[in-house]
């Protein structure tokens, strides 16, 4: 059986650390996307994300209107906000017939307990809906900062475990990281994802450029590391909390550590509600360091 393809630019080099980039957006970001798309590389994977407060039908919206632009539509399910088995089926069944939806990304969300019968990722990815329905590639989360209820060990294993299920189904598995600030602490946990012979292509979470107090807000609200330490190599001194601050470092860090050792690499952009500036920063990248 030959190897399903998640996507054509993994198949060539990438030309510089951001090309072959994908970027985030959330169902109420759809007037950004309209104003971007003309500055955005065609078939760029967009994930939709899967906020609460947002409904399924303005998800779709989204979904639709990045197909209709020219790009890769990735949806986000996240496993404990689905309601029900029928929620989750309805919304997939739309995703791929109104949109042509191929990959679709899975992580377990927030909640500590489940609003539905869907307890992590893996029974999103167990129930084979998304094979049935045609998907090629699945994401599924990778956290380079370790994971508040799991070990390092069950990071592993359940990474392992997941890629195997995913291409056991005849998918292609797809690790796309939470956001960091640090890039040798990625580039460490790349090599021992290498080490343990995971050969999946990883997008790495990338912040957009943005606020530093939204920098901060968001990674405390995700669990990000954001020490004084971290941000200040990441280019942000606490005792200046009000300008923006771009990955300029954090990219920079990568492209420098980055070799052949470290597999199929990609950026994943994180614009945090700001996705024209994400684009305009992605078009002027000139690797400087
Ligand atoms: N990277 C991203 O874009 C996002 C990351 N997240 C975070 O990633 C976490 C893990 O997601 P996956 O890697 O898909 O894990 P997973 O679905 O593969 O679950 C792995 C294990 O962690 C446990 N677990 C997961 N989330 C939990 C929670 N909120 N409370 C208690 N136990 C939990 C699961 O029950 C399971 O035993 C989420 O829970 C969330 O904190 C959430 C949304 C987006
Ligand atoms: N643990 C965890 N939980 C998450 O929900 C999460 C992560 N990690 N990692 C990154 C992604 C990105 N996420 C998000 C969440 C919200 C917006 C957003 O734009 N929310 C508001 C604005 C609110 C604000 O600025 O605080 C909106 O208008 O929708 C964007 C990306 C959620 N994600």
């Amino acid at each position: 059986m030959n190897k399903p393809v998640i996507h054509p630019n993994w198949d060539r080099p990438a030309l510089n650390m951001v090309d072959g980039y994908s970027i985030e957006m959330t169902a109420k970001d759809v007037e950004s996307l309209r104003a971007a798309a003309p500055a955005m590389a065609p078939e760029t994977p967009v994930a939709v994300t899967f906020l609460p407060g947002e409904t399924l039908s303005a998800r779709l919206d989204a979904i639709k209107l990045v197909r209709a632009r020219g790009f890769e539509p990735m949806p986000h399910f996240s496993a404990r906000r689905i309601a029900s088995a029928a929620e989750f089926e309805e919304y997939l069944a739309a995703a791929t017939a109104q949109a042509g939806v191929k990959r679709c990304f899975v992580i377990a969300g927030d909640p500590s307990e489940p609003e539905g019968p869907f307890f992590d990722s893996s029974a999103l990815i167990g129930s084979g809906a998304f094979e049935r329905m045609g998907v090629t590639a699945i994401g599924i989360g990778g956290h380079p900062e370790g994971h508040p209820n799991m070990s390092e060990e069950q990071c592993w294993s359940v990474l392992e475990a997941k890629c195997a299920e995913i291409e056991r189904r005849g998918m292609a598995p797809l690790i796309v990281t939470q956001f960091a600030f640090d890039g040798e602490r990625v580039l460490e946990w790349l090599r021992a994802l290498r080490g343990r012979g995971i050969d999946a292509p990883v997008r790495i979470g990338v912040p957009g450029p943005a606020g530093i107090k939204t920098l901060i807000r968001f990674a405390a609200r995700c669990g990000v590391g954001a020490s004084a330490a971290v941000l200040a190599k990441y280019g942000i001194s606490i005792a200046q909390l009000f300008g923006s601050m771009g990955p300029d470092r954090l990219v920079a860090s990568l492209a420098r550590g980055i070799g052949p050792d470290h597999g199929r690499v990609r950026l994943h952009f994180y614009p945090f509600g700001g996705l024209e500036k994400t684009i305009a920063w992605i078009n002027g990248y000139d690797e400087r360091p």
